[in-house]
């Protein structure tokens, strides 16, 4: 099964503003852009992956992420994150009504392309499902086969409106990838001892973090 995902940004001088104290107003947008580059790198380099949409109004973000083979969609409805996310995935099924579609964060430094596949197999098996983050009350993932609608319903408790809203929350086990979100100092941490992308660590070298 080959999937679309469909990855959400912010314009990077608003994004992860819970690290402030982790790295200055200077820092944080070079910071977040690493975390969208290996996120979206691993993603293209997902076996299950067919294509990864980018739903951002952010220029650079925009050419850098391009250049790595994603399709840039703006966000028009401006609405915020689950508007965007319901905007990209329209533009996706536009192109390709046929494929299975997933929703994932762009935050995921530590993604690992195997441990992906390995929750898209997982997803496969239901009209619609997400992935928990690591710390369990938030989502990293989710998907709708071809022919359902998204509804996403991402933001504070997603775990739970997701499961509320008929969505199966999958459990396949030794993905802590997939589940490392880092919208915290203590999250960076947990993402660097996972081992992140080559972006991130260059970027996170640039900041004091206590333990590394
Ligand atoms: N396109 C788009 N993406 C968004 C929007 N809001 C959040 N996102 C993205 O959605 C994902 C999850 O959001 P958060 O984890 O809250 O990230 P964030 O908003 O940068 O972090 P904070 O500023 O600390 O809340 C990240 O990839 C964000 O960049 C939005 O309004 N539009
Ligand atoms: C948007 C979300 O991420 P975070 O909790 O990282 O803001 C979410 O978990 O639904």
């Amino acid at each position: 099964m080959q999937w679309s995902l469909v990855i959400p940004l912010k314009p990077l001088a608003l994004a992860k503003s819970r690290l402030a104290d982790t790295a200055t107003d200077g820092l944080r947008p070079g910071l977040a852009l690493a975390f969208a580059e290996d996120t979206v790198a691993a993603a293209l380099a997902c076996a299950a992956v067919r294509d990864v949409a980018v739903v951002t109004d952010d220029a650079l973000a925009g050419r850098v992420l391009a250049a790595l083979g994603a399709r840039i969609v703006p966000d028009e409805p401006g609405g915020g994150l689950n508007a965007a996310l319901a905007h990209g995935a329209a533009a996706v099924r536009a192109v390709r009504p046929e494929a299975p579609l997933a929703a994932l964060n762009a935050d995921l430094p530590a993604l690992r392309p195997r441990e992906l596949a390995r929750v898209l197999d997982a997803a496969g098996e239901f009209p619609r499902a997400f992935l928990p983050d690591a710390a369990g009350i938030g989502t990293t993932l989710l998907s709708v086969a071809a022919g359902r609608e998204l509804l996403p319903a991402f933001g504070v408790d997603s775990r739970a409106r997701h499961r509320a809203s008929g969505a199966v929350e999958l459990r396949p086990g030794a993905v802590d990838s997939v589940r490392q979100d880092v919208d915290t100092g203590e999250d960076l941490r947990a993402a660097l001892s996972l081992g992140v992308g080559p972006r991130t660590a260059v970027a996170a070298a640039h900041l004091l973090i206590p333990g590394q």
